[in-house]
């Protein structure tokens, strides 16, 4: 199995709490991406001190309380799958704060990480902010949920996106890359994909590739994993009868997403 694809390692952290991945440090070999999926039975809770790290934290099913300091936020999320396609709530946390989240439902929660020194104020992203963008045509249709986009000051390094690609469609596609520290022209931005999959037997197909093919894995990622994109080009396949849902966590240097299409493959979005 590539080394770039994370299958869920479901480790049961106290009573009620199960870490379903955890790439973080060594997990992943990433300078500027941390990544948890964390499971909570009702009324289970899960904290941390954020040492030197940034976090967002994304309702992805379930309700949630999400306390830092003296502020609380009440019952965050609003879906019970990802599959009802409505944005959900999230929260970003600074680095150095302590946070906690208790599960009022079954919960689970994403955990996005990126290292930062600024203190920014913690702030609660609600569902009803959240920009809903339709891109693409023909075969190359995604439904976009931009959580923490560029526009948004409201991080100092973390980017946060889903992505949802209907059957039969390609996202991340044409294939682009981000790997460049070298704006305006481009972007160094690592990344993560979670992925789950409607209904969730079933599976896509995501090549991570570099223009010399010095990175070059096809892989089939199912309900569940996380295929981590330290550099190169990364499109997802997904076949028919199935729709197809990521949580894009990105982060680099510099906090701008400036990507390159693959010169070989641009042709596509210059259809008409
Ligand atoms: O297909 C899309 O538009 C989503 C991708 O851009 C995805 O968020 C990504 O590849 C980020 O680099």
């Amino acid at each position: 199995m590539s080394h770039l694809l994370k299958k869920p390692q479901r480790v049961v952290k106290s009573e009620g709490v199960t870490i379903v991945h955890d790439i973080t440090g060594e997990q992943s070999n990433l300078e500027y991406v941390g990544f948890k999926v964390v499971d909570l039975e009702k009324g289970s809770f899960y904290g941390e001190q954020l040492n030197g790290l940034e976090c967002c934290i994304v309702a992805l099913t379930g309700r949630v309380d999400i306390k830092e300091g003296k502020e609380t936020f009440e019952n965050l999320g609003t879906r019970d799958s990802v599959f009802e396609q409505k944005p959900t709530d999230s929260v970003y946390v600074s680095n150095d704060r302590i946070y906690e989240v208790k599960a009022v439902t079954d919960a689970r929660v994403a955990l996005c990480y990126s290292p930062s020194e600024e203190q920014l104020p913690t702030k609660l992203i609600k569902a009803d902010s959240i920009d809903v963008e339709h891109r693409g045509k023909y075969n190359n249709k995604r439904r976009v949920h931009n959580i923490l986009p560029d526009s948004d000051p409201s991080a100092n390094s973390l980017l946060v996106v889903e992505v949802y690609t209907e059957s039969g469609n390609w996202s991340s596609y044409p294939p682009h890359k981000h790997d460049q520290d070298n704006l305006p022209e481009e972007s160094f931005l690592e990344e993560t994909y979670y992925h789950e999959m409607d209904p969730p037997q079933g599976f896509v197909f995501q090549r991570v590739y570099t223009d010399d093919r010095s990175l070059d894995e096809t892989m089939t990622a199912e309900n569940g994993d996380v295929v981590i994109v330290p550099k190169g080009y990364h499109p997802v396949g997904v076949p028919d009868g199935y729709t197809s849902y990521y949580l894009n966590v990105m982060a680099g240097p510099v906090r701008k997403w400036k990507f390159n299409n693959d010169e070989d493959h641009e042709w596509i979005v210059n259809r008409d």
